[in-house]
C-alpha cells in the first residue's frame, strides 16, 4: 500500500534538515493530510519519462506543465538563497506539484490548528498541497533531490511569505477547511 511518513513538528531551533519529531512521536496519517487538502500518489520514478500513471494523473488533474529542478550545491544556481526562500513559510495562488524522482526532502504544512506537520518526501512520492496553504520546503541531511514541478497551464511560481491572511485563496482555503468538518 502506498505510504508516506508524516509527523507533527518539534519547536526546537536546530537545523532545519533534521527530522524534528516531538518526543513520543505523533505521526499524521494520510488521511489527516487529505482532511487538510493535500493529496498524495506513489510512482514507479524509475520510469517517469515514459509512465503511463503518471501521464494518467497528468491528464485527468490538467498538469500541462512539467519541468524538473535539481536541489543540490553544485547544480542550483543561487543555492543558499533558493533554499532559505523556500523555507519561508509561504502560500501560493495555485496548487503546488511536486514528483520526487531522486534523493529526497522535507515539505511542512500547517494544519487546520496552525501546527507544522513535516512530511518526508522519498523517490516517487508525488504531492499536492493546496493553493493557500502555509508551507515551506528544506532538504534533509542527505542535501539532494531531484523533483519534477507540475502545473495547470503556464507555471507562476511566485510565493507569498506569511502573513498572506488578506488574500481571497487563503481566506478560500480556510472556507473549505471549515466546510470539511463541518
Ligand atoms: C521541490 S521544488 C522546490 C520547492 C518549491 O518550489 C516550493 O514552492 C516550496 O514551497
Ligand atoms: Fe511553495
Amino acid at each position: 500500500m502506498a505510504t508516506l511518513e508524516a509527523w507533527y513538528m518539534d519547536d526546537s531551533p536546530e537545523d532545519q534538515r533534521l527530522p524534528h519529531k516531538l518526543n513520543p512521536n505523533q505521526p499524521v496519517s494520510l488521511e489527516d493530510l487529505q482532511k487538510i487538502g493535500v493529496f498524495y500518489w506513489k510512482l514507479n520514478a524509475d520510469i517517469y519519462e515514459n509512465d503511463p500513471e503518471l501521464q494518467k494523473i497528468r491528464d485527468e488533474m490538467g498538469y500541462s506543465y512539467m519541468d524538473i529542478i535539481t536541489i543540490r550545491k553544485d547544480k542550483l544556481p543561487n543555492y543558499e538563497e533558493k533554499l532559505k526562500m523556500f523555507f519561508e513559510e509561504h502560500l501560493h495562488l495555485d496548487d503546488e506539484v511536486r514528483y520526487i524522482l531522486e534523493g529526497t526532502a522535507y515539505f511542512d504544512v500547517r494544519d487546520k490548528d496552525d501546527r507544522w506537520i513535516r512530511i518526508a518526501m522519498t523517490k516517487g512520492d508525488l504531492i499536492t498541497l493546496p493553493a493557500g496553504i502555509y508551507h515551506r520546503f528544506t532538504l534533509d541531511e542527505n542535501n539532494y533531490t531531484k523533483a519534477m514541478r507540475l502545473f495547470v497551464g503556464e507555471p507562476v511560481w511566485k510565493a507569498y511569505n506569511r502573513p498572506a491572511d488578506d488574500f481571497e485563496i487563503r481566506q478560500n482555503y480556510l472556507h473549505s477547511l471549515r466546510s470539511a468538518q463541518a
